[in-house]
């Protein structure tokens, strides 16, 4: 073989090995790009599986608001359970908005099986207006109390749609179903000095949640008049007395006053955009039956009746601190007479026609009383001394002393609040030892001579 055939083989040989590896790698890399592709159709068929799930029991989809809405109707204070509870649920919906008056209103109160919220439910609902209640039952505190509030709604034919203010398919649902006249917003998160322990509660429920609240509500057609709760807490470190709406409000001492004096400011943004009716009511330090266990009075009272110690606070100078404190009844009656005097949102399909009512009103007692005469109040009507401590006030958001200046509200609704604090414990009192069937040695209604010891 002459040295170039040999050569020529040898090169042809090489040539073919060298094809070969080339059809090796090809034939792998398509084995891979083949195998890669049918990795990610898996994937996709796979997410889209996922997704159409999702989308089918997703907790804001509407058929899964029917299942749960089934599983809370099996509960202690509803009703229907089988398939057709969508039409059953609607109808509670339906009944519980309709005014049984006419001309009445039609009220979605936000926070009904609240301590507010409760009482105003059932004054709506007594004089024949429509009432539909919304709670989350969120366990800030007992929530069997906001349970047997719910009862007591029950009984005055006020049905609560249980759900969260951050719920807007919910939300925009029962504005789909019922056409409210008005919303009275009182679900919050409360409370002064918890702001420092769950800080985006506050956030979450007074901020997101009225955000959410108010764009369903901007939505709706027809939009409806809405009176949302604030606080005097918005005053702050306001020093100027008593509290009049005109008084800055740009120095909040807590989180939570933050929250309410944002809300203030986001429904001038609603008012101004959407022509939504807006009123917010700075309620002074509420209390009465059906209260709030968070609270100082509350509190106060199930300690002096343990005989366990409470603290009562002192300024950083060594004052007294005090509240306006204001009672129940009377807070009632502001909220009626915001609802009623509240003008007519003025947009529709989202769009604003023309200028819309905006308020703010203070809600409170017109005269403070120390801390201390409220425990000594208690210890006359409780029969006990109460083991007291007085400390400093904790920098945790309390403010030394509030008062209400109330006259924007005589003026535009009639407020007048006219239950001193001493009548006013005597009736938490007197509900307190019956709902917790404690046997009282609670003075008889005639006795006053030791509620001013
Ligand atoms: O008007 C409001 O906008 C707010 O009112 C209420 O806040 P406050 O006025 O702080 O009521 P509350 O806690 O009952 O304390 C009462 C007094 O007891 C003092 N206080 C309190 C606790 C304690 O251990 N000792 C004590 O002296 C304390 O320093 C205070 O002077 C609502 O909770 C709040 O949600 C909001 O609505």
């Amino acid at each position: 073989m002459p040295p170039s055939a040999t050569a020529d083989t040898s090169k042809t040989v090489k040539l073919e090995r060298y094809n070969s590896y080339l059809r090796k790698i090809h034939s792998t890399k398509v084995l891979k790009a083949s195998s890669k592709v049918l990795f990610r159709a898996t994937l996709l068929i796979a997410l889209v599986l996922v997704l159409l799930f999702a989308v089918k029991y997703h907790p804001h989809s509407d058929s899964h608001h029917l299942h749960r809405r089934s599983f809370l109707s099996t509960g202690l204070f509803s009703s229907s359970s089988s398939l057709g509870e969508g039409a059953a649920w609607e109808k509670r919906v339906r009944q519980s908005s309709t005014a049984k008056r006419q001309h009445g209103l039609s009220v979605l109160v936000t926070g009904a099986a609240g301590f507010v919220g409760s009482h105003c439910s059932i004054a709506l609902r007594k004089r024949g207006d429509g009432v539909l209640g919304f709670d989350n039952f969120n366990d800030y505190y007992d929530p069997s109390l906001k349970r047997a509030r719910q009862h007591l709604l029950e009984k005055n034919q006020v049905f609560i749609v249980e759900g969260d203010l951050n719920d807007g398919p919910l939300l925009r649902k029962l504005f789909d179903i019922v056409p409210f006249t008005h919303v009275l917003h009182l679900a919050a998160q409360a409370g002064v000095r918890y702001a420092m322990k769950n800080p985006q509660s506050y956030i979450s429920s007074n901020i997101a949640g009225l955000v959410n609240l108010l764009e369903v509500a901007k939505a709706a057609n027809p939009q409806p008049a809405i009176v949302w709760a604030s606080s005097s807490s918005v005053y702050g470190l306001n020093t100027e007395n008593p509290f009049s709406e005109e008084h800055r409000t740009d120095q909040p001492a807590s989180l939570y006053a933050a929250t309410k004096k944002a809300g203030e400011e986001i429904a001038h943004t609603y008012n101004h955009i959407y022509g939504l009716s807006l009123t917010g009511l700075r309620f002074f330090t509420v209390y009465g039956p059906w209260g709030r266990p968070d609270m100082a009075y509350f509190f106060f009272t199930k300690d002096i009746l343990h005989g366990k110690s409470i603290d009562i606070y002192r300024t950083q100078d060594n004052q007294e601190v005090a509240r306006d404190f204001t009672y129940i009844d009377d807070i009632v009656k502001g909220c009626v007479g915001a609802l009623d005097t509240a003008e007519k949102s003025t947009g529709s399909g989202g769009k604003k026609r023309g200028p819309a009512q905006l308020r703010v009103y203070n809600l409170g007692n017109t005269s403070p009383v120390p801390v201390g005469r409220l425990v000594s109040i208690l210890e006359g009507l409780l029969g006990t001394k109460a083991k007291k401590h007085l400390i400093k006030m904790p920098r945790n958001g309390d403010v030394p002393y509030t008062h209400a200046n109330v006259s924007l509200a005589y003026r535009d609704f009639g407020y007048k609040p006219t239950t001193d604090l001493a009548a006013g414990l005597r009736k938490f009192v007197k509900w307190y030892v019956s709902y917790y069937g404690i046997q009282p040695r609670v003075k008889k209604e005639n006795s006053h001579a030791d509620e001013s010891a």
